[in-house]
């Protein structure tokens, strides 16, 4: 592999954004891409996935190139340098990487492998958490899986088409994919590719939703002509998930804090053809209020500290800090109390997080089941899923039915 000098500065620039100016990898990667209409898919995807591996091995890296935070712009060439060296990429005699002691490299590497914290690439604190939750062998292959990159998952839009023709479909736009078992609607691509510019993707016959995601839909068990509550709906993952199971018929409202979210989740079900979904922005504890009672299904997708996807968005890694756990609980048992009033009596309720602490997912469950409002309700089933087990994202859903 021969490296770019314009490819590998955009690395470097990718980094000072994620790094220094505080940018979600995510968006520093599509704003970087946008800057050369030149750049062919293999050239972006060098972009992409050198990105994200330099964020996600960030503390190895950072302790074997020996710099450290704030990193200024010769300390992102070292962190590429160690990225290049450790794959077996020769460097290039530019300024900027000369006297990378490549040697010294694969010594340290080796060295710093022996201990969880640098091989795994994760703050102390995690590694303690993750370890006092659930103990080192299972920890050791959770955090393992969570570093490896995801793979990309498609979710058929049943409202539009079915998996056999879909799957035809990319084939003729040139993306192979196989059915995943036990996941009725998911696709997972033989290759990673760009899907959003695909015809099939414009014409909404798919979302990407990874299969771990594409199983919270289905625990609440709702059906044609219900009124469902996605309490924390975003951008709509699961609410597009729920408007199929719904067959377009009965109500469906998506609820949320943040109006652009819920103006790309009204984009998405044009896209996706679902009528049966209405937004409503949370301004108040009113929005609530007024929806006591009334609803057959409630899905709490709650907010998390996403240590189940770090897969995907590796830089939460270093974004959260130990201090954020504790609000982030705080919210999450609020959102039980407050939102499961939503629920009829006789009505369901998922409550969902992708994450895999305990602290986040079954300890909530049981707190609510002993609080006033909980005492109505009981737990009907719950999946712990986790990366190194399912292949995929970790989650956490519960199915809680409140009493006739
Ligand atoms: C895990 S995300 C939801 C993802 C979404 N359900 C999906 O499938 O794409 C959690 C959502 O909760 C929203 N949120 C945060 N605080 C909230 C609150 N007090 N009430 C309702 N939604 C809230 C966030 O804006 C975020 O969109």
């Amino acid at each position: 592999m021969r490296l770019h000098r314009n490819l590998v500065f955009a690395v470097v620039d990718g980094l000072n954004l994620i790094f220094n100016e505080g940018v979600y990898a995510s968006k520093a990667v599509e704003q970087i891409l946008k800057r050369d209409k030149r750049w062919g898919s293999r050239d972006r995807s060098f972009i992409a996935e050198t990105l994200y591996d330099i964020v996600r091995w960030k503390r190895l890296y950072a302790e074997i190139a020996e710099v450290r935070e704030p990193f200024d712009r010769a300390n992102f060439f070292r962190l590429f340098a160690v990225w290049a060296v450790l794959r077996g990429i020769p460097l290039p005699s530019w300024k900027q990487l000369e006297e990378t002691p490549a040697r010294r490299i694969k010594g340290r590497f080796d060295e710093l492998s022996k201990i969880r914290k640098y091989r795994e690439s994760i703050p102390d604190w995690l590694d303690t958490l993750g370890l006092e939750a659930f103990g080192e062998a299972f920890w050791e292959k959770e955090i393992h899986a969570l570093n490896e990159p995801a793979p990309v998952v498609l979710r058929t839009n049943t409202l539009k088409t079915s998996l056999p023709f879909l799957r035809r479909h990319l084939v003729d736009e040139g993306i192979a994919s196989d059915p995943v078992p036990g996941y009725p609607n998911a696709l997972v691509l033989k290759e990673r590719s760009n899907v959003f510019t695909s015809e099939a993707f414009k014409e909404g016959l798919f979302e990407v939703q990874d299969a771990s995601s594409q199983l919270v839909a289905p625990m609440l068990d709702v059906a044609p002509g219900m009124r469902v509550i996605d309490a924390c709906a975003g951008a709509g993952g699961k609410s597009l998930h729920l408007a199929a199971l719904m067959e377009n018929k009965g109500q469906l409202i998506g609820l949320d804090i943040y109006p652009q979210k819920l103006h790309e989740l009204k984009r998405r079900a044009r896209r996706n053809g679902v009528h049966n979904l209405e937004t409503r922005l949370i301004e108040s504890t009113k929005t609530i209020k007024k929806l006591h009672g009334t609803a057959d299904r409630v899905l709490i997708d709650a907010p998390c500290t996403g240590l189940g996807v770090l897969r995907r968005n590796p830089d939460a890694k270093w974004k959260l800090r130990q201090e954020d756990l504790g609000t982030i609980t705080d919210t999450q048992r609020q959102l039980l109390s407050d939102y499961s009033k939503m629920v009829k009596p006789g009505g369901k309720m998922v409550y969902a997080t992708c994450s895999i602490l305990p602290a986040e997912n079954s300890e909530q469950v049981v707190h609510f089941l002993k609080s006033a409002e909980g005492a109505d309700f009981d737990l009907e089933k719950e999946k712990h899923i986790f990366a190194h087990t399912s292949g995929f994202d970790g989650f956490y859903i519960a199915l809680l039915q409140k009493k006739g």
